[in-house]
């Protein structure tokens, strides 16, 4: 725990560098920048580090400054699900995140070996979304960007809700009234998909209904041929649950995705509250849950501390090497 002042000042932290860190293995990469398992010399301890080119981000978005504010409130943020932002760092030409290394990968890559989950352990990982998107939302954040790729698991099989999109920089549009969303929509609210700049909390619940229609299906409900067709199954197609789902799983996904947010499941004051009270968690036992006494579904195996077998080798294979030019 971060001491608390009554410990005494806190020692003053040395600026950390790129160089406190040996580079193991890439295991993420996007168009703004790159992750890595790396090791913290001093401690020898294992982390996610996320490494972000500012030319890329101070092109597409809001300045850097506010960026790296946003990483303040990030290091400030303790919850059981939440992966935790350790430190949060820069230098001339790039911006350093040390994340907490979450190394069963992403969710979805166990959900793919066994292409559906149960009832029971959908309701397992949703119930743990839901405790951390109601942290977020506590904290005034709006997480915006529930998808697959942004569901880790931890060491013990917990799911975890990596880095803030900090990397997802979308493009503001000339007039400012509307964005235009860049990466995976099928997992976005309408009002987002649309463009809208000002939506609230009830964004996170629609993507969390689209992330347990595919942990329960084996896809998203709304999906096309093309990102057109994509957006427009979003804004307007009728919502067909398949046979096999029970009553309940019904009734939640038909309460979550809801078009109109103010009768979205989870609207409202404590609308969080009728989410945990559904049917569909019946099973669930949420002090627990929040105390990780119960036990996940999937362990995922580590052969060893540092290895990332549990991560694509598309980027595990690649070399670690930083670009030498600070630069590029
Ligand atoms: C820009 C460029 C490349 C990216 N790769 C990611 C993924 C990479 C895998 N992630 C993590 N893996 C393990 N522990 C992790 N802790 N925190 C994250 C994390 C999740 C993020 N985000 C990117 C953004």
């Amino acid at each position: 725990r971060t001491p608390s002042p009554s410990n005494g000042p806190r020692k003053p932290r040395r600026k950390m560098s790129p160089d406190d860190f040996d580079l193991l293995k890439v295991i993420g990469r996007g168009a703004y920048g790159k992750v890595y398992l790396v090791r913290h010399r001093a401690t020898q301890a294992l982390y996610a580090m996320k490494v972000l080119k500012k030319a890329s981000i101070v092109v597409h978005s809001k300045d850097t400054e506010s960026t790296m504010s946003e990483r303040k409130i990030l290091e400030a943020i303790r919850h059981p699900f939440i992966v935790k932002l350790h430190f949060a760092f820069q230098t001339d030409h790039r911006l350093y995140l040390i994340l907490e290394y979450a190394s069963g990968g992403e969710l979805f890559t166990h959900l793919a070996t066994e292409r559906m989950f149960s009832e029971e352990n959908t309701a397992f990982y949703a119930a743990q979304l839901v405790l951390a998107l109601e942290h977020l939302h506590s904290l005034g954040i709006i997480y915006r960007d529930l998808k697959p790729e942004n569901i880790m698991l931890d060491a013990e099989g917990n799911a975890v809700l990596t880095d803030f999109g900090l990397s997802k920089v979308p493009l503001e549009s000339s007039d400012g009234r509307t964005n235009t969303v860049c990466g995976t929509i099928e997992y976005m609210a309408p009002e987002v998909v649309c463009g809208k700049v000002h939506y609230d909390r009830t964004v996170d619940w629609w993507s969390l209904g689209v992330v347990i229609h595919d942990m329960l299906t084996g896809s998203p409900p709304f999906v096309a041929s093309n990102r057109k067709k994509t957006m427009d199954a979003i804004l307007n197609k009728k919502l067909n649950l398949p046979y096999y789902l029970s009553q309940d799983a019904k009734d939640l996904l038909g309460k979550l995705l809801r078009r109109a947010p103010s009768a979205r499941l989870g609207t409202g004051p404590n609308g969080v509250d009728n989410i945990k009270n559904h049917r569909f968690f019946r099973k669930i036992d949420w002090k627990k849950l929040a105390a990780r006494q119960l036990e996940p579904p999937i362990v995922p195996f580590l052969s060893e501390p540092e290895s990332v077998e549990n991560f694509d080798s598309k980027f595990t294979m690649l070399p670690v090497v930083e670009s030498p030019i600070e630069t590029r």
